[in-house]
């Protein structure tokens, strides 16, 4: 038996579908999601990124191989330069100036979420972090091509969040994503079935705290 990334999703499929196709996805897509939820997500993401672009370099650190390094540097690259650069600017043009981000309290969803992928990162080895990581990297591209599919979706001038699901379905963003499944696929591959279950579980965890993410938003939870 050898596995594949698709193998986690599977195993994890219920709660993968709600992250996916969560309400505050689906309000984004049709232009329908109250601002003031948005604002809220999108300041408490800036505080996830730092963290992400924090576990990203915790990968490189951990890197064996220079492929390995490649790939932790990938994921940074994505986050710190491609990511971070639009969200400052998208922040701005929603009213949320560098002072107010700099100055932000972290919500409980945010360091719930932030946190565990850095203490699994911690305890475990470079595949246990790679895989607690997944969900964001691979998850957000597969959200902008599961928007794109659906026909309530509304793009251009018609959704005033057009330009957060232009940003993942960007040709940088779905590079960075399929260079993050092709290397879990690769690591998957030669893992045992024991060792594919503690990671199911990983991949679930983090699975579980993206749907959070997104409640908070909703729910404006603090
Ligand atoms: C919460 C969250 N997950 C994933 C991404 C994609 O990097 C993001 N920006 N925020």
């Amino acid at each position: 038996m050898t596995y594949r990334f698709s193998d986690l999703v599977t195993a994890c499929e219920g709660d993968w579908r709600t992250y996916i196709e969560h309400e505050f996805v689906r309000a984004l897509g049709e232009g329908a999601l109250e601002e003031e939820a948005f604002r809220h997500y999108l300041k408490q993401d800036y505080l996830f990124l730092i963290h992400f672009a924090r576990a990203y370099a915790l990968a490189a650190y951990k890197s064996r191989t220079l492929e390995d390094l490649r790939q932790a540097h990938e994921g940074l690259k994505a986050i710190v330069d491609l990511e971070m650069g639009l969200h400052v600017d998208y922040c701005r043009e929603w009213g949320i100036s560098e002072e107010d981000l700099a100055a932000l309290p972290e919500a409980r969803a945010t360091m719930a979420y932030t946190r565990y992928v850095l203490d699994t990162g911690n305890r475990g080895d470079l595949l246990d972090l790679h895989v607690a990581l997944a969900p964001c990297l691979v998850g957000y591209g597969e959200i902008a091509n599961w928007l794109n599919g659906r026909p309530e979706t509304v793009r251009g001038k018609g959704n005033p969040y057009d330009a957060w699901i232009a940003m993942y379905e960007s040709d940088e963003f779905q590079a960075a994503m399929r260079a993050e499944r092709d290397w879990l696929d690769a690591r998957l591959a030669d893992v045992t079935p024991a060792r594919f279950a503690e990671l199911t579980q990983v991949f679930r965890d983090a699975t579980r705290l993206e749907i959070d993410f997104w409640q908070m938003g909703l729910d404006r939870a603090d």
